[in-house]
């Protein structure tokens, strides 16, 4: 065949997928499961708007890249999610995405195989599949919203999405994030920037209408209402910007732009200066800025996996390490549950002066 020397002149192939509609009747969400999800993200959007006085806690690996793992990190997660609910609303981190600062593995949905060879239709029936079991369960799941397709496949399944600290200035991504069906938090920016995020908690609540697809895999202009549920994330910068002091600013931000003072404190990436051992340091700070009377502050981020510390993702999958992640670094499973527990007994002293009137 004659290449093309005008169109797609740099793309090597296309492959053509089945669609959101088909994977979903291949892999659907029963009654129970879906209400679950509703019922999850009501809460997660009263603790946004101060209506719940419990700590958001969005926990769990880097990224998923190992079902056994996910799994078995789920069982346990659910656990304390029951056992600590009248304090703490923990959703696990179930990151199939991942942005890259340069080049590297893109996720599970990108990459399910690991060796390059970009499986995408697998990536996705594995991702819903796992999705569905950990639904089942009955714990609450977040991701990163990043591939501008992706959410017709699986975001039902999603009860909290992040918009990353790379693209929270894309108008892509602000645009998808007004459409979402499920509260959005905004990374500040990898520089540290405050007003990227707030600019995006405000794009993404007025409504917009731009290209996307439909679940028959149409493209379609898709017209949205804005999302009500946004909130900032403070996850640092250059550096990190966790303290009291980082968080009043956020706050008079906040107050200024007339939007909803909430705000979530990432314990991970610059708020631990990319040292996963300090993440629970920053969790300790956050409590005791709780526990001294702060209101705006509605969630903490955690990346903990069952064993600490990261790996290469470019080894043969039987020579990974089983429960480490093959990106960021994380905490323990030990580590994890101290953690929680002590989050858990903080809040419980915070949450009557937390009942606070609906904003
Ligand atoms: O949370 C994950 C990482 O920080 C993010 O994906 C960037 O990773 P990278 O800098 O290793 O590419
Ligand atoms: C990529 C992530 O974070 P950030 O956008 O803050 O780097 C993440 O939480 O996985």
């Amino acid at each position: 065949m004659l290449k093309d020397t005008v169109n797609d002149i740099h793309i090597q192939s296309e492959r053509v997928m089945m669609t959101p509609a088909q994977l979903k009747a291949l892999y659907p969400a029963s009654d129970t499961v879906l209400d679950s999800v509703i019922a999850s993200r009501k809460v997660i959007s009263d603790i946004i708007h101060h209506r719940d006085p419990r700590l958001l806690v969005i926990c769990g690996p880097c990224s998923i890249h190992d079902e056994k793992a996910a799994l078995e990190y789920a069982k346990r997660l659910r656990d304390l999610q029951v056992a600590y609910q009248d304090s703490l609303y923990i959703v696990m981190r179930v990151y199939f995405e991942k942005p890259r600062t340069t080049v590297g593995w893109k996720g599970y949905v990108n990459d399910p195989h690991m060796d390059g060879t970009f499986d995408v239709e697998t990536g996705l029936k594995r991702g819903r599949s796992l999705l569905l079991k950990i639904a089942e369960m009955g714990l609450p799941m977040a991701s990163e919203a990043l591939d501008p397709i992706s959410p017709q496949y699986l975001a039902e399944l999603f009860s909290w999405s992040a918009i990353g600290a790379r693209t929270t200035e894309s108008q892509t991504h602000r645009e998808l994030a007004s459409g979402l069906s499920m509260p959005v938090g905004f990374k500040n920016g990898t520089d540290g920037s405050l007003s990227t995020a707030l600019n995006a908690l405000q794009a993404a609540a007025s409504g917009h209408s731009f290209m996307g697809i439909n679940t028959l895999g149409q493209v379609a202009v898709i017209k949205t209402e804005g999302n009500p549920d946004g909130h900032v994330i403070l996850r640092g910068g250059k550096e990190p910007n966790y303290s009291d002091k980082h968080v009043a600013e956020c706050e008079a931000l906040l107050d200024k732009a007339g939007v909803v003072p909430s705000l979530m404190i990432d314990c991970s990436h610059g708020n631990s200066n990319k040292d996963y051992s300090r993440q629970p340091i920053v969790a300790d700070d956050v409590l005791a800025q709780i526990s001294n009377g702060n209101r705006s502050i509605i969630g903490i981020m955690l990346e903990s996996h069952i064993n600490e510390g990261n790996q290469p993702s470019n080894q043969k999958p039987e020579d990974m390490d089983y429960g480490v992640s093959i990106t960021d670094a994380c905490i323990n499973w030990k580590k994890t549950a101290e953690l929680l527990a002590k989050a858990h007994a903080q809040m419980l002293s915070a949450i009557p002066d937390r009942q606070i009137a609906a904003v």
